[in-house]
């Protein structure tokens, strides 16, 4: 009889066929539409708003229907480590793991929490020779070093108090703060209280560190040498039984000089990529951005289900995990959750060839990164060329150092400061062909795409219980400059030779997963509809131009089924998810907030970068929360404190669809034009019901997270400039 599998994989069925139905019966639609259009222009030469119309709509229709491969055959899974562990037997036969954890900004992101991170991984659920954590500062700075060192020192009592008494939570900030594990064994208590001391006791001293400035002295967080260190104590050397092992921590500071390119995370990535290779070499590695805690020590165990199952393995190159949150409020009117990414389109594509590369959160083979030149026949020249000049690095392919080598030799260590120095990759194939790639700000999305290219396979695991916890934006700012950047990412991808609509056409990956690539790197383009719908109908209306057909015409069920059936699905999505009906309207609102914000200035960024007019950027995300901000957050309420060019086209909008639509409602009235400008009007009148917040904003809050009087100024003057300039146009 078959051993029962470490894994299970369920499709699934309902939602399949909800799927598949709509997508079909919208697609009639939606080809209903076009023809409608197409026949009208056919009657009478089309005006230009009704030309920017019909862009719009073709826009929306194309990425509808490339949307719709994330949802046609969606599937769940379900690991069994327990099986695995019996049949692995001993510790000895699992793999070797590297923990990758990158921060780059100490005022970002705080010391304290990086520290964080690197307990709670080191903490994993696995024996623990096997596992080395790496911290990539990009940051250079003293004090992430010595937090690390602290770390290492308080993980002595932190990792035995984890074991001993089966605690879940193993990031010590979280679990001080919840304390959720329902253990109450013997000594607990009394443990629990001891350690907690010593956990204060250590954020004490990263504090002190910290306001004495002594330690940040001289940091120049752009122009630093390489610095590679084994953090190490006492307690190593003494070689007494009773000396809990630890995994090993290795810190890396990587060369940087103002005038090298140093390629942002990807670039910190592949340093710890090679350097590792020196040290422990393992054939996985986790990597986690510095705010994503492990929650669940077992995930290791659980993602080594697919990588060890032989039927999986073979063409499996990452399993990735959902990116959750530990700072969500009930009312997450930002989506900081990214509920369709995680929820939907990732199990969408898990029934396909798997999920795109996240970030974080994922345990990937090394081997995969390496390329496809990696083979046993490769020659060592060939190799050279592509891995640059360490003889080490190459060697190091073919070794299976399974990381229970305790001491590095100097010469190791010392080849590890040329593995990071800034020139190392030059004239090589790293971030071309070789680790995580160099051409877009998010490396994740281009290295899962060229690996999917190659015939690679990814997993998608979402756990019962969240496998990471990291900080979710909680302040409308951050979010919209983070899709902002991840939507530039995006489009240099489109215009780069890896655009996916294009690149490797023949190669093994199926349509269906190319259209889930092409829909990411094309969604910057949202921006134009948007701005269009929401700015085109609404002038017209105040023309008394008429877009739509009339609202007792046969065409106009067309669109209005169009509409209908996208609300609907969307709110059974979030339905189907587990989600209230409220994040529906949320989403809807956030949503189109990022077509017009981080929609547009993605584009215009990759705009003006093509011109040399700026260069790519990669600024991270504030992972402190101040109170005034949570605040906000947690009721629910917007925070409107926020950059100019976050607010301005924001607030301009809303003030021009206000008086479109109270103007052009009363003129509709007064001419009798109700049947034909119904779609208009119930256009302005669904963009101020969605974004009624901004509304109450501008008008009725008097609290700081208002919208500030001087926006609503320049924006009331916007829109009337806007309005003339329309007028001008219909004269014309
Ligand atoms: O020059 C840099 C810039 C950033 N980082 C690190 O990259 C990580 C992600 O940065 P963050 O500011 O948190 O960006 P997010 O937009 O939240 O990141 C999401 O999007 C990125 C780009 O797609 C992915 O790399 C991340 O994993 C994913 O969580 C952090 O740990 C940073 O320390 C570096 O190491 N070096
Ligand atoms: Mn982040």
């Amino acid at each position: 009889m078959e051993a029962p599998p470490y894994s299970l994989c369920n499709p699934m069925k309902k939602t399949t066929v909800i799927n598949r139905s709509y997508a079909i019966l919208q697609s009639i639609a939606i080809t209903s539409m076009i023809f409608y259009r197409l026949s009208s222009f056919h009657h009478s030469t089309p005006s230009f708003p009704l030309l920017l119309v019909f862009a719009s709509e073709l826009i929306l229709s194309f990425l509808w229907l490339l949307g719709q491969a994330y949802l046609w055959r969606p599937c769940t899974r379900k690991t069994f480590p327990e099986r695995l562990m019996l049949r692995e037997k001993t510790a000895e036969q699992l793999p070797g793991i590297d923990v990758f954890v990158c921060t780059a900004d100490p005022e970002k992101e705080p010391p304290l929490e990086v520290m964080n991170t690197v307990l709670s991984a080191m903490a994993m659920d696995y024996p623990t020779e096997k596992l080395s954590v790496y911290v990539s500062d990009d940051g250079g700075c003293a004090l992430t070093l010595y937090a690390m060192r602290e770390a290492r020192e308080f993980g002595r009592y932190w990792l035995p108090f984890c074991r001993r008494f089966g605690i879940k939570t193993r990031c010590p900030k979280l679990y001080f703060s919840r304390y959720d594990d329902d253990f109450a064994g013997r000594g607990y208590e009394e443990e629990k209280e001891n350690i907690k001391l010593k956990y204060k006791l250590l954020e004490e001293h990263v504090k002190k560190a910290e306001s004495s400035g002594e330690i940040l002295r001289g940091i120049n967080s752009k122009n630093h040498p390489p610095h590679v260190e084994v953090i190490q104590d006492e307690s190593d050397n003494s070689t007494g039984s009773n000396v809990e092992k630890m995994p090993r921590l290795v810190y890396i500071c990587r060369e940087k000089t103002a005038s090298a390119p140093h390629h942002f995370k990807a670039g910190a990535l592949n340093v710890v990529l090679r350097v590792s290779s020196m040290i422990s070499n393992a054939p996985y590695v986790l990597v986690l951005d510095c705010d994503m805690r492990c929650n669940d020590p077992s995930s290791a165990k659980q993602a080594m289900c697919f990588h060890l199952d032989p039927n999986i393995s073979p063409n499996l190159a990452f399993v990735q995990f959902p990116q959750m949150f530990h700072n969500l409020s009930n009312m997450d009117i930002y989506d900081g959750k990214l509920r369709s990414v995680f929820s939907v389109k990732w199990p969408g594509m898990d029934g396909l060839q798997g999920p795109m590369l996240s970030g974080t959160g994922f345990y990937i083979k090394r081997k995969a990164l390496y390329g496809d030149i990696v083979r046993e026949d490769t020659d060592f020249t060939l190799l050279k060329q592509y891995l640059g000049p360490s003889n080490e690095l190459v060697k190091s392919l073919n070794s299976s150092n399974n990381n229970n080598n305790t001491d590095i030799t100097s010469r190791l260590l010392e080849e590890t400061r040329l593995l990071a120095s800034c020139k190392y990759e030059n004239e090589s194939q790293w971030g071309k062909q070789v680790g995580f790639l160099y051409n877009s700000v998010i490396e994740d999305y281009l290295t899962g795409f060229t690996l999917h290219s190659k015939g690679w396979k990814s997993i998608f695991y979402n756990p019962p219980r969240a496998a990471f916890l990291g900080t979710a934006t909680t302040k409308l700012n951050d979010t919209l400059l983070q899709g902002a950047r991840w939507n530039s990412g995006a489009l240099q991808v489109t215009f780069s030779r890896l655009c996916p609509l294009v690149y490797r056409l023949t190669s093994r990956m199926s349509v269906l997963q190319r259209m889930c690539y092409v829909y990411l790197s094309f969604q910057p383009l949202y921006f134009f509809p948007i701005w269009c719908l929401a700015t085109v109908p609404q002038l017209c209306l105040l023309h008394a131009i008429p877009l739509y057909p009339k609202a007792s015409s046969l065409w106009f069920m067309v669109f209005s089924y169009i509409f209908t059936m996208s609300q609907l699905k969307h709110a059974e999505e979030v339905l189907s998810t587990g989600d209230p009906i409220r994040t529906w309207w949320d989403e809807q609102r956030i949503w189109t907030m990022k077509a017009i914000i981080s929609y547009t200035i993605g584009t215009m960024n990759v705009v003006l970068k093509c011109f040399g007019l700026k260069e790519a950027n990669f600024v991270p995300t504030n992972k402190v929360a101040d109170d005034e901000q949570t605040m906000f957050y947690q009721k629910g309420l917007f925070n409107f404190q926020a950059s100019t060019i976050v607010l301005v086209p924001l607030v301009t909008l809303i003030t021009l669809n206000i008086f479109c639509f109270i103007a052009g409602t009363v003129r509709t009235i007064i001419d009798g034009s109700f049947d034909a400008m119904f779609g208009q009007v119930f256009i302005s009148f669904y963009v101020l019901s969605v974004h009624y917040p901004l509304i109450d904003g501008m008008v009725f809050r008097k609290d700081k997270g208002r919208v500030p009087t001087s926006v609503t100024i320049s924006s009331v003057a916007i829109s009337v400039s806007v309005l003339y300039f329309g007028s001008l146009i219909h004269m014309s």
